[in-house]
């Protein structure tokens, strides 16, 4: 093959490969399960993602220590530079030395608040270099600093502490607020929606999730054939996801993250009813199962996260300002379509509720109070998923046509 030939080919795969877009997006993925679920750098490397080892050499630690700086995530830079270091002791070979290590050490462990550490990480940096007019300088600072600054604790920089968000919390099963004497009145029922002809001879598995706001989960509402349909329909379709902000108009949203990456992506599409005939027949069994009218529900919207793809806490209600005639969404019911190997419950900070993914069983709550306000404790999130793909798909269910089917009240806290 002639050079220029070559060239040319090499063009045209050239953007098939993660650009560095990707690659800041898949490191900031990386840094997001560590936070959430307490991963040190050799939790990682020793297959916390994807159930092997996953060799992540000092190139990659550099890179991951270098988007953890500029996030100022400090700790995580320490560690990941710490991580790349033992690779190049450990005889690694490397394009990054081990002065550009030492030098993230030491800003990193001197914003994180460890002045020992970070007058350690310099003098070795100057041993190492001792040309290096700025580091010395930098290495006297630190060391009048700590002559003159009154002694406080060091902050133990090897040790992650769990955030104090409630929301992380529970994407780690803790902090989960259910009292054996509630969880004694959360049963199991038969459900024919309430005398539902179409439900009479097949009712559905309900099960008690949650008391208060009250949280049902139906199981095997949808067959595998269509749970692969509503994907095989998504997949062509699927584009990153935008979520509706009233500050910032309709736009593609970090609060559902994306990233635009390829380790680190939530990805979604609304499908008709008269796409297939599955969409149809899936309004109707939602219907049938809630007893709400399907009239008004906005399209199905399917989802799919990869490995770090997360959406952050927020009410599906849209309630201010009401945009369009059919109101408000008065309820959600969340479809998961796929297992998760790890990670990637629903979660109710709230509340200190966490859904568990559980392919073909669907989640149901009212967003609005009987009172037409918004419910705050419907407040929910998608954990980040650790290791897998999630698929879901999303039913909202809109105030109008619900007047006979869900009685009002008064009251502005029913
Ligand atoms: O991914 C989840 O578990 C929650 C998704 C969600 O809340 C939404 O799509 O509105
Ligand atoms: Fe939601």
């Amino acid at each position: 093959m002639e050079t220029e030939e070559y060239v040319e080919r090499l063009d045209e795969e050239f953007y098939k490969l993660p650009s560095q877009t990707d690659l800041d997006g898949a490191a900031s993925g990386i840094i997001t399960l560590q936070e959430t679920y307490l991963l040190y750098p050799e939790n990682i490397t020793s297959g916390a993602i994807t159930g092997k080892p996953t060799f992540l050499g000092p190139e990659a630690a550099y890179h991951l220590a270098m988007v953890a700086k500029e996030q100022k995530k400090f700790q995580h830079a320490f560690l990941w530079a710490w991580e790349g270091l033992k690779q190049l002791e450990q005889g690694t070979l490397s394009t990054v030395t081990k002065v550009e290590f030492l030098a993230v050490l030491s800003t990193s462990a001197f914003e994180f608040g460890n002045l020992p550490l970070a007058i350690i990480s310099t003098q070795q940096l100057v041993n190492q270099d001792p040309t290096n007019e700025p580091a010395r300088n930098v290495l006297s600072t630190f060391k009048l600093l700590y002559r003159v600054l009154t002694p406080t604790p060091n902050r133990d920089i090897f040790t992650l502490q769990p955030s104090n968000s409630s929301y992380e919390a529970l994407c780690r099963g803790e902090g989960i607020k259910m009292t054996p004497r509630r969880q004694r009145a959360l049963f199991c029922r038969y459900s024919t929606g309430g005398g539902n002809p179409r439900l009479m001879y097949a009712p559905v598995k309900e099960e008690d999730e949650w008391d208060n706001p009250p949280i049902k989960r139906y199981h095997d509402i949808i067959s595998e054939k269509e749970m692969a349909t509503l994907k095989t329909l998504s997949r062509p379709k699927l584009s990153r996801t935008s979520v509706y902000h009233s500050e910032e108009g309709s736009g593609i949203s970090s609060n559902r993250v994306s990233q635009g990456s390829l380790a680190c992506v939530s990805y979604s599409v609304f499908l008709k009813d008269v796409e297939d005939p599955v969409l149809a027949r899936i309004s109707q069994r939602i219907a049938d199962i809630t007893g709400l009218d399907m009239e008004s529900a906005d399209r199905l919207q399917v989802a799919n996260y990869g490995v770090g793809g997360h959406f952050k806490p927020h009410t599906d209600s849209l309630v201010r300002p009401r945009l369009s005639i059919t109101q408000d969404r008065i309820a959600t019911v969340l479809i998961y379509l796929s297992d998760v190997q790890s990670g990637g419950a629903t979660v109710f900070p709230e509340i200190g509720a966490a859904l568990q993914v559980q392919k073909g069983s669907a989640v149901f709550w009212y967003n609005l109070l009987r009172s037409g306000e918004e419910d705050d404790n419907t407040l929910h999130a998608g954990c980040p998923v650790l290791n897998g793909s999630k698929w879901i798909a999303n039913k909202w269910i809109h105030e109008r046509g619900q007047e006979f089917r869900r009685q009002c009240s008064l009251s502005a806290f029913e």
